[in-house]
């Protein structure tokens, strides 16, 4: 399975995420500079943190309008699995491919410790090493992850089950609308984030439990990759 990591001017969780892969599913996996436009090589894109151009106008604002982010489009549209990590889950709304927004974090205060999250749904290729309801610990750093989207949209969210972590019950650190860390777009296949699992792959990093949504993106691929097969 081959995986990139986006690599934007002011990303700075590309290392992060490049390790995260090598160590926990040891997958063959690339820096793919923000210029590069073709991703048909990638089953998996992994959008990192950081301040993608600066974030001066508003965090993700720019990456939108690159090349790679076209081909990430194309890459969504086919079906291939696509994590945006905080300032990547910022760039994947900016980019439209989910819904919402990421606004200021109500405290307006860059927030940066760690969070409690709950597994709500265990049904996506990135999830489903998890148990439904499984409480996980996952650090958080940013200044602008308080979720907003209009209550039609949230109404689609929840019925289509694409809430797929929520801080936990009373200690949502941003202002967050419904608690809401992490949504999935409606084909599952794409999904956005504000904690950053890939700093929680080994117990001396203060937590393993982001370990899961690694292997979990491997297996959901290996299932897809060994039923063509037998086709
Ligand atoms: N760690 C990050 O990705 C930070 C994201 C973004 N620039 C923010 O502060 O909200």
């Amino acid at each position: 399975m081959n995986f990139a990591v986006l690599v934007f001017p002011g990303s700075n969780c590309d290392i992060d995420c490049y390790k995260a892969v090598e160590d926990t599913i040891g997958q063959p996996v690339d820096y793919v500079w923000h210029t590069a436009d073709d991703l048909s090589k990638y089953d998996c894109i992994l959008v990192p943190g950081g301040f993608s151009y600066g974030d001066y106008l508003r965090c993700g604002a720019i990456a939108q309008f690159t090349n790679v982010m076209k081909a990430v489009a194309k890459a969504a549209e086919e079906g291939k699995y696509i994590l945006g990590i905080c300032n990547g889950f910022q760039v994947l709304t900016e980019a439209k491919l989910l819904p919402g927004a990421l606004l200021r974090n109500n405290g307006m205060k860059f927030r940066c410790h760690q969070a409690v999250l709950k597994v709500e749904n265990n049904t996506t290729a990135f999830t489903r090493d998890y148990a439904e309801g499984e409480l996980i610990n996952i650090p958080i750093a940013h200044g602008e992850g308080n979720y907003y989207c209009d209550d039609a949209t949230l109404k689609e969210l929840q019925e289509n089950n694409q809430i797929v972590f929520r801080y936990e019950a009373g200690a949502n650190p941003n202002g967050s609308l419904d608690d809401i860390a992490g949504i999935s777009n409606k084909a599952g296949n794409v999904v956005g984030m504000m904690p950053h699992p890939e700093r929680a792959i080994h117990e001396i990093l203060g937590s393993a439990d982001g370990k899961k949504m690694f292997t979990s993106i491997l297996s959901a691929w290996r299932e897809k990759h060994d039923a063509a097969a037998i086709r």
